[in-house]
């Protein structure tokens, strides 16, 4: 396909996501099966362009005075993709390119931005969450929230009950990736020029053969936090696909229990092919079917970490159209389970041992609040410096551990972002029981 007809194919993905309410990976997918001519490089510049417009939504729409799926597309092509006016007239010439620019659009496209513009709009965040993210970033709002309206890059873990980083090398080297600043075990891949792209991991030997593992660096880094030893009994109690639960059986090189359990099922059956592939062996699925299960480990372990569902604000760089269909009446609800979740999940620490909150949000109502309100309510659990715990897991590189004490800001918790650290959102707390 020519880049006129991408285009075209872009503005039309994009309406799908924006007026039928899809996910970008559903409108792309439904116009992959329309458009039989287009081959994956062409699905995934679609992709891209459609993503890269819901990343800046706010401010291309208020640089292009509408927020009509075209104006967006045509202005992720000049703002996030960087096209002058020569490039995108060109393409607008082609067979099955949209119409040609008006006057008007000519005129936006080459404008400055406008300083003068609400945070919301220069920081491309939904303008209800204005409060929240005054009290978590104050004056640091818009360009924080800048840094979650650009692509992520890919981070990958070694999985060191197969190989070490440096056996690892060669292949994350062919596949592009670089060592990891923040993490001994791991690489990444730079985000790639927008229109190129994006790494498929997933298709290399070393993949398959359970080498490596996609994990952003702040996942991993909560994990660190876990400081999970060999022959320790650790609980993760929101299992889910499984990310947290892998890279802590890796920490305990195979030795001691790792019980894996979700509230859904179907979640925690798709571990099983990755357990599989990792060749984690002391790792034990607590399935929700079977509660006597679970109810056995209680006041048992050494570590219950708590992956809680969140609003996912800090992968907004990755699902930016998240970003747009969360409401408050979500965080609401997002809310009132984490403080029910994290007070079931207490029961299951043994004396002396250690609950590991964590979320990949950046709201303090999901995080500081959530901890505040448990410690409250449960005085025999003590916080401690999350920072030191994931410093004395021995994974972080001397910049990974200068980021997490940065992100602690003097405090207990820490919190990661993409502007701070280069991760995700990330926030995780650790707080100990009494003896
Ligand atoms: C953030 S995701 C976990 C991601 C996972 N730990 C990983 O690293 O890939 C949160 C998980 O919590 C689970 N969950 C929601 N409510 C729960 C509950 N009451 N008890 C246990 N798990 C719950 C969800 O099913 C979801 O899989």
């Amino acid at each position: 396909m020519r880049d006129g007809g991408r285009i075209a194919a872009a503005i039309d993905v994009l309406g799908d996501v924006l007026n039928r309410h899809q996910p970008v990976k559903s409108a792309a997918r439904d116009w992959g099966k329309r458009a039989r001519y287009a081959g994956s490089k062409d699905r995934a510049w679609v992709s891209g362009l459609v993503l890269d417009a819901l990343r800046k939504k706010n401010s291309i729409a208020h640089a292009m005075g509408s927020d009509e799926p075209r104006a967006l597309v045509l202005g992720a092509l000049s703002f996030a993709w960087g096209w002058d006016i020569m490039k995108i007239d060109s393409a607008m010439d082609e067979e099955h390119a949209p119409s040609k620019l008006t006057l008007e659009e000519r005129e936006r496209l080459v404008m400055a931005p406008d300083v003068t513009a609400e945070p919301w709009v220069s920081g491309d965040y939904p303008d209800w969450m204005e409060p929240m993210m005054d009290r978590v970033f104050g004056e640091e709002k818009v360009v924080e929230a800048q840094a979650m309206a650009v692509r992520a890059d890919v981070d990958i873990r070694v999985n060191t009950l197969k190989v070490d980083a440096e056996k690892a090398g060669g292949p994350m080297r062919s596949a592009n990736a670089e060592s990891s600043p923040l993490l001994k075990n791991a690489y990444h891949i730079p985000a790639r020029d927008p229109s190129e792209r994006e790494a498929s991991l997933e298709s290399i030997p070393a993949y398959s053969k359970g080498w490596v593992e996609v994990q952003d660096a702040g996942s991993q880094i909560a994990a660190a936090a876990s400081n999970a030893k060999p022959g320790e009994q650790v609980l993760d109690f929101c299992a889910g696909g499984g990310g947290k639960t892998l890279a802590m059986a890796a920490m305990m090189e195979g030795k001691g229990q790792v019980h894996a359990y979700d509230i859904d099922g179907r979640r925690l059956s798709a571990l099983i092919p990755r357990l599989k592939r990792s060749g984690a062996h002391n790792v034990q699925l607590v399935h929700p079917k079977e509660p006597e299960a679970l109810e056995a480990l209680k006041g048992q372990m050494d570590v219950v970490f708590v992956d809680a569902p969140c609003t996912g604000t800090g992968t907004w760089r990755r699902r930016p159209d998240a970003k747009w269909r969360l409401k408050d009446k979500q965080l609401a609800k997002r809310i009132e389970e984490q403080t029910e979740i994290i007070a079931a999940a207490s029961a299951f620490v043994k004396p002396g041992g250690r609950l590991v909150y964590a979320t990949c949000s950046f709201l303090m109502e999901e995080d500081e609040d959530r901890v505040a309100g448990f410690l409250a309510e449960h005085p025999e659990f003590a916080e401690e410096s999350a920072a030191d715990a994931a410093i004395a897991s021995g994974l972080l590189t001397d910049e990974g551990a200068a980021k997490v004490k940065a992100g602690a800001k003097g405090g207990k918790s820490v919190r990661l972002t993409p502007r701070k650290a280069g991760t995700d959102g990330f926030f995780f707390a650790v707080m100990r029981k009494a003896r």
